[in-house]
């Protein structure tokens, strides 16, 4: 768990950070989202101790951080940054085995560690292995800086717009490669991002950022449907917040049981996985008001009613 209470930061004049609290569970992931220049980034430094707070008390699992030797602290907590940082001369593999090697694991131990993350990450064994970073693509890079950060098995993962400068599609890629290793690994996440829809896919728990200071957070469903201000409402997105609600809900959830005028009239099918919005645009493009829910297998589980999604939210 990490825990910031009433932490600050001061530049000289500049209150980049303002007193602000925020407890982040154990396997959450948790999103700092916010107009540029709005602390979001110094909120993730002071965690990892590459900033001093100024003011204030910032614990992990109880103990402060202050505490904490800094470099043992950094060992502990994997880093992944947008420019990835990754050391130019240094092989794919030397890249990812650095923090374990710091950490003084065996060679065996490293090399099968290299190996398990870069399958994890979708990277192939033998072609990237010996690649330098300046072979790669920026989309590799992202994933080799992600399997870095990883390396030492730490318990937080700190990501500061880790897939900022991507393409729209690899960006959705790695978007849901993090979301099927948190389902896998579990680590407390804390994620910087100034891209709401990113911000909306990934958290589990959203701090909308102003000014150094915390206006809201929760879970995105309940941000969405109750914005503490106009400037949350905004950064949110007015005019398609509806679909971007629709957007986090999956159809199992509001799907019927079926009966057997339900199985007679054989409307296209939707899958499980696939959520609301996904359900509204595939309404829209078979003139439909109604699909079947079907599993992995194919197999018919349930079916979406457009009337259901049009009932009061209900969650
Ligand atoms: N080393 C520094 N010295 C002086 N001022 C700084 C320093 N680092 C950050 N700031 C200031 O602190 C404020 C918050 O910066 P921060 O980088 O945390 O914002 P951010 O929300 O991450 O922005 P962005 O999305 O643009 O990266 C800004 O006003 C910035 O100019």
């Amino acid at each position: 768990m990490i825990e910031l209470q009433q932490v600050t930061k001061r530049f000289g004049m500049t209150v980049a950070v303002d007193a602000i609290d925020l407890t982040i569970e154990t396997g959450e992931l948790c999103v700092l989202v916010g107009t540029s220049g709005c602390g979001k980034s110094t909120t993730l430094r002071m965690i990892n101790r590459l900033i001093p707070h100024s003011a204030g008390d910032i614990r992990i699992d109880g103990t402060a951080v202050t505490d904490l030797d800094p470099v043992q602290l950094r060992r502990r907590i994997g880093y992944a940054i947008q420019s990835t940082g990754l050391f130019p001369h240094w092989t794919v593999a030397q890249n990812i085995g650095l923090v374990p090697q710091l950490l003084g694991w065996p060679k065996a131990k490293i090399q099968a560690r290299i190996e398990e993350l870069l399958a994890l990450l979708g990277l192939d064994r033998t072609e990237f292995w010996t690649k330098y970073p300046h072979q790669l693509s920026g989309g590799q890079a992202q994933r080799v800086g992600v399997a870095r950060a990883l390396a030492g098995d730490p318990d937080i993962l700190l990501m500061d717009e880790p897939f900022g400068a991507l393409d729209p599609i690899t960006r959705e890629n790695l978007q849901d490669e993090l979301l099927r290793i948190q389902q896998a690994v579990r680590k407390t996440i804390v994620f910087v991002t100034h891209d709401i829809d990113e911000a909306l896919k990934l958290a589990n728990r959203l701090v909308i950022m102003d000014q150094g200071k915390i206006i809201q957070q929760g879970e995105p469903w309940y941000v969405l449907e109750q914005p503490a201000n106009a400037f949350v409402e905004n950064l949110l997105g007015k005019a398609d917040r509806g679909l971007k609600q629709a957007s986090l809900t999956l159809v199992t959830a509001l799907m019927d049981t079926l009966d057997e005028s339900s199985r007679q009239n054989n409307p296209p099918p939707i899958d499980a996985t696939a959520t609301l919005k996904d359900a509204m645009s595939a309404m829209l493009w078979h003139r439909t008001d109604r699909l079947n829910v079907v599993n992995a297998q194919k197999e018919l589980i349930g079916q979406l009613r457009l009337d259901r999604m049009l009932r009061p939210k209900e969650r």
